[in-house]
């Protein structure tokens, strides 16, 4: 297969999109009628390279000329990277792999070095693979790669990065950022709507427990939907009545968002953009997603007083009061509203099922966790939020989980904002940069006993001073520095509380029982490294779900 056909078949992922329905997520083929077939796309991306040669070569991007000639004269010592090929860079060491991304990245950084330079199409990137790099990036250096990089999907996404996440570095992101970290996120708003958590977690666990056939839950589907609900209820005060929508179009963006579309690969080609049509994808998905925000803002605008305050109240409250540098317009709002949905329910969701998955893949630690849990809510007969700290082996099984499934692999993308050096090489102004997250977490310099082994007891032992605060640059689930997530609270709240709830109610047997250890592990493409199979485990009712 072509490198740039079998990198196109990794994209294919987009086109297979999941729909869920009632928890239940089935996957179907998306191309509607009219649309084009991958077959063809495979024609017409080569036709697409082919063009971009022509453009490439006879103009290339500032970032390639500038390096290349400091580099000649000698002026530049750029990272060590694998050879590039025209148009395509170095595309094809990763599609030739046959890997996911920050699979294939590790076994080139093995070659290649702990900075390495990759050329992702026409973008240049830097990826990171060692703790040192990473401490370099998101600390020595942090306000130099404080910025992310925009791609075109992305721009449409975010309204042009009027977002949180995708906010460019400077006084309007730090006016967002402040808002979240002052307003939105905050430990007590995280515990205000503890209730809700508890609501939803119990509204999951009856379904569950009331299932009749088949006997086997879905559990992507069952956990997304109640991280969905339970992150609704938060930011818009109800359930979102068109979920199944949104989180359908939520699923497209986050394919959307990965980065390994023609458009983002080649951001200076207008044909790219135009043939891959991720750009009008992005819109379809933006104005729907949008529609169904605009219609919930009117009803938080009709509604009189009462009640206790949900995000949008409070972004609402921010934009009434007004006297910030930038007004918050309604366009603002949803770019906020779509990013919280964006940034928590997908991390949460696959971190809840990664942790179920390993479970049942290792029974020692099913055992432990679910006597933990049983042993100190017995009296209660249910869980119980506040007495969440009292399961410290649950803590620990949470933070194997998030080292060895670290949710967003390569973290989200930063870019260099000005010519810096990190590990003595120089990385020129414009440069992406990954920090392979999941590389780290899984690097037996820093994890010596069994790196890919699933043992929470690491965490007592050896690694007992890790913590994903940003402060361990070898475990970085949440990143660090400047933009390390803001919603670490509110995700681990969701997580916590699920996980605790579903061990303590029923024993889980997975599809062989017989043979645990066979489990299927694999991931899937995209933005986040959930599980590729579906996992489908049986409930077995141990404690009787309150309500019932
Ligand atoms: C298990 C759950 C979660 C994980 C693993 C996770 C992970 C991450 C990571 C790796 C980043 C990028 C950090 C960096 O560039 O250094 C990030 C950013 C972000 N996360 Fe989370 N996240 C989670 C849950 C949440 C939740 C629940 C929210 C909101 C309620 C949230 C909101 C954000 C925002 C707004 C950013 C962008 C920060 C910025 O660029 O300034 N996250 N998250």
């Amino acid at each position: 297969m072509l490198p740039i056909q079998s990198l196109i078949r990794s994209y294919q992922a987009e086109f297979l999109t999941q729909h869920h329905t009632s928890g239940r997520i089935i996957a179907q083929n998306s191309e509607e009628p009219g649309q084009i077939k991958m077959e063809d796309l495979c024609y017409l991306y080569l036709g697409v390279a082919l063009v971009s040669l022509f453009i490439v070569l006879t103009s290339r991007r500032r970032w390639a000329a500038a390096a290349h000639d400091a580099n000649n004269n000698g002026e530049l010592h750029l990272p060590p990277g694998p050879g590039q090929l025209p148009v395509i860079g170095t595309l094809h060491h990763l599609a030739l792999s046959g890997q996911l991304p920050h699979r294939a990245m590790r076994d080139l950084a093995r070659r290649h070095g702990p900075v390495m330079l990759l050329r992702l199409g026409s973008v240049p990137t830097l990826v990171v693979s060692s703790r040192e790099g990473a401490r370099e990036v998101m600390k020595t250096h942090d306000t130099t790669f404080a910025t992310r990089p925009l791609s075109a999907t992305l721009r449409v996404l975010t309204n042009g990065g009027r977002d949180i996440v995708f906010a460019p570095y400077g006084d309007y992101w730090r006016q967002v950022r402040k808002i979240a970290v002052t307003e939105l996120f905050t430990s007590r708003r995280v515990l205000s709507f503890r209730a809700v958590r508890q609501d939803e977690v119990a509204a999951m666990l009856r379904a569950i427990a009331t299932a009749t056939a088949p006997l086997q839950v879905e559990m992507h589907g069952r956990l997304s939907a109640f991280v969905a609900d339970s992150t609704a209820r938060a930011v818009i005060g109800d359930r979102c009545k068109e979920r199944d929508v949104f989180l359908w179009e939520l699923d497209r963006s986050m394919r959307l968002s990965a980065g390994f579309n023609p458009a983002d690969l080649w951001p200076s080609s207008r044909l790219a953009c135009w043939l891959s049509g991720a750009v009008r994808r992005a819109e379809e998905c933006r104005d729907t997603v949008y529609g169904i925000l605009d219609g919930i803002i009117q009803e938080h605008l009709q509604r009189v007083g009462g009640g206790d305050e949900d995000l949008l109240d409070v972004l609402l409250r921010i934009q009434k009061e007004g006297g910030l540098q930038f007004p918050l317009d309604m366009d603002a709002i949803k770019s906020v509203i779509f990013d919280i949905f964006g940034a928590g329910s997908e991390t949460a969701a696959t971190t809840l099922e990664w942790a179920m998955a390993e479970l049942i893949k290792n029974p020692d630690v099913m055992h432990k966790a679910t006597s933990e849990v049983r042993r100190t809510f017995e009296a209660h007969g249910t869980v119980v939020e506040s007495s969440l700290h009292e399961l410290p082996y649950l803590n620990l099984v949470i933070r194997e989980t998030l080292r060895l499934h670290t949710p967003l692999p390569l973290l989200l993308p930063r870019e260099c904002q000005e010519p810096c050096q990190v590990l003595g090489y120089d990385v020129p102004h414009g440069t992406q940069v990954l920090v392979n997250a999941w590389a780290l977490g899984r690097d037996e310099r820093y994890w010596p006993r069994d790196p890919e082994e699933f043992r929470p007891e690491r965490f007592e032992g050896e690694a007992a001073m890790m913590d994903f605060r940003g402060n361990s640059f070898e475990f970085l689930p949440f990143g660090a520095g400047r933009r390390m997530c803001p919603g670490m609270g509110f995700g681990l709240a969701n997580v916590e509380l699920a996980l605790a709830s579903l061990l303590f109610h029923f024993d889980w047997e997975g599809p062989d029982a017989e043979h645990p250890t066979e489990l299927d592990m694999t991931e899937a493409f995209g933005l986040t490294a959930r599980r590729k199979g579906e996992l489908l485990l049986r409930p077995i009712l141990r404690v009787p779900v309150p309500g019932l």
